[in-house]
């Protein structure tokens, strides 16, 4: 019989390429493996706007039919659709959804181990509650960590946070000290974190907790990006019972083809390493007077960009969104048509990092585009929105050094004139070439760190070694 893994993606497209990349990641190296990939549908009664569930149904199976054309050798597994009664956020509909799927897994975990050696079951962490299954079957438990080591760091020393303190950390307003991090101060944790009062606080400590005791925490990462954490993990000098750490990474989807709105073509009529890109993820959205202050910052920078506009649904929109002649200052589009790209929603980040004329990234600092930038060689310009994404930037700023911050007011605006400030010095100051080196420097490290011999190479053997043995 084959050995075999078992990779149990979270619900949403982004959980699942990123389970896929790591499934194809691994088969690069160890082909013998047998690789089943499993996954959440959400319930019929859990349409939004932005995600109605047959489209995202619809998208998935397209994505995997795609995926299993070319590589036949990942086998994709449907957790079967149940009906949740309430409406829930995404985060709560991914717990509730795996909590109460647990006898479909612990079915389809059985089959599979009836069939070939079932090694090693990877969770995505937002699948925590699947430990309780996979520990009843006494199946080695590993987590796939999508954001950083640093992050990871924090978010295992949350079970010491919370032994050490009776009073939430958002109350505490100080510095938190982790090996082989900078000072981290409380205002940049996320809320789920900092408050105990927080609906999410109990299953953040949760996950802290079952990640601390399993076999093995994967990282998306490498060693040379983040090296006094990841020495400090190896070195065995964090807290509390702490697993192994395999920084696998950088794991990045290739730049796809396809719609591009014609940003490529745009970029091919502009100098090289002279367009500033600014993109906010999978979701960030921004107020008509923040989109304003984006605008009118970019003007009076005089640098060339392109920019994915994405504007917060206000009170008063009708179904169709607002047009950017609405959102954007009065003939701006106009005034810097020759300079600027604007496109709407979406456009191929991936793509558009590589292509030579992109010389800096405007980013809220999730970690697929901080590692997109980082292969590509692209500084950036750090405004977090959300999620881990402040403490992403606490990193990338003082860890790093391969990005700048911008201020935000108390309300979390950033104004026209530190936009302008930032993006001027990214792309022309002696601070700004200082940290395009250095980032330069950061992408020769990601090509050493996958290629044979390299740190991130070796510790996927690693894993597999392990794996073989259990
Ligand atoms: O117009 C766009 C916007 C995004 N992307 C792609 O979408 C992905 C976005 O990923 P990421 O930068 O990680 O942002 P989020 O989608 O916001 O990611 C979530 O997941 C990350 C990894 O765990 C966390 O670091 C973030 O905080 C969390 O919000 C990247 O591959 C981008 O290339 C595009 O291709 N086009």
């Amino acid at each position: 019989m084959k050995d075999s893994i078992v990779l149990y993606s979270a619900l949403g497209r982004g959980h699942l390429v990123s389970m896929v990349e790591l499934g194809k990641l691994i088969l690069t190296h160890h082909p013998s493996l047998s690789i089943t990939i499993l996954f959440l549908t959400p319930p019929p009664n859990q349409d939004t706007p932005t995600s109605p569930t047959a489209f995202t149904c619809d998208a998935t199976a397209k994505y995997i039919a795609a995926v299993t054309a070319a590589t036949p050798s990942i086998t994709f597994h449907r957790i079967p659709q149940i009906s949740i009664p309430t409406v829930l956020h995404p985060h709560a509909l991914n717990f509730e959804l795996c909590r109460a799927t647990g006898h479909h897994l612990r079915r389809i975990l059985s089959s599979i181990s009836q069939t070939s050696n079932l090694k090693a079951v990877v969770l995505d962490f937002m699948n925590y509650s699947a430990t309780r299954v996979t520990n009843a079957l006494q199946i080695p438990t590993y987590f796939y960590y999508t954001s950083g080591a640093s992050t990871l760091a924090i978010f295992l020393y949350q079970t010491i946070f919370h032994e050490n303190n009776t009073k939430s950390l958002k109350d505490l307003n100080m510095q938190l000290f982790i090996p082989g991090l900078p000072k981290i101060h409380t205002d940049d944790l996320p809320d789920m974190a900092k408050d105990r009062e927080n609906e999410g606080y109990k299953v953040f400590l949760d996950i802290a907790t079952c990640m601390r005791n399993s076999y093995g925490i994967i990282v998306n990462t490498f060693d040379a990006s983040e090296r006094r954490v990841v020495e400090a993990f190896n070195e065995g000098l964090m807290e509390g019972p702490t697993p192994p750490v395999f920084c696998i990474g950088p794991v990045v989807s290739a730049p796809c083809s396809g719609d591009d709105n014609g940003c490529l073509s745009w970029l091919d009529s502009q100098p090289s390493h002279s367009v500033v890109f600014l993109s906010f993820g999978s979701m960030g959205r921004f107020s008509r007077t923040q989109l304003r202050e984006i605008a009118i910052g970019l003007e009076k920078s005089e640098q060339r960009f392109l920019w994915v506009v994405r504007s917060e649904f206000e009170e008063g929109d009708s179904v169709e969104p607002p047009s950017l002649d609405e959102l954007l200052p009065e003939g701006f589009l106009e005034r810097t048509k020759g300079k600027g790209m604007v496109v709407r929603d979406w456009a191929p980040q991936a793509a558009i990092l590589s292509h030579d004329s992109v010389g800096g990234f405007v980013t809220h600092c999730g970690w697929n585009s901080v590692l997109e930038a980082v292969c590509e060689g692209v500084p950036m310009v750090a405004w977090p929105l959300y999620a881990e994404q402040k403490l992403n930037k606490v990193v990338l700023v003082e860890e790093m050094k391969v990005g700048l911050a911008v201020k935000q007011n108390k309300d979390g605006l950033v104004s026209s004139t530190e936009l302008d400030d930032r993006v001027k010095e990214l792309m022309d100051s002696d601070r700004g070439k200082e940290i395009r080196q250095r980032i330069f420097k950061m992408k020769i490290g990601a090509t050493e760190a996958m290629t044979e011999g390299g740190s991130s190479v070796v510790a996927m053997n690693r894993l597999v070694e392990i794996w073989r043995e259990h």
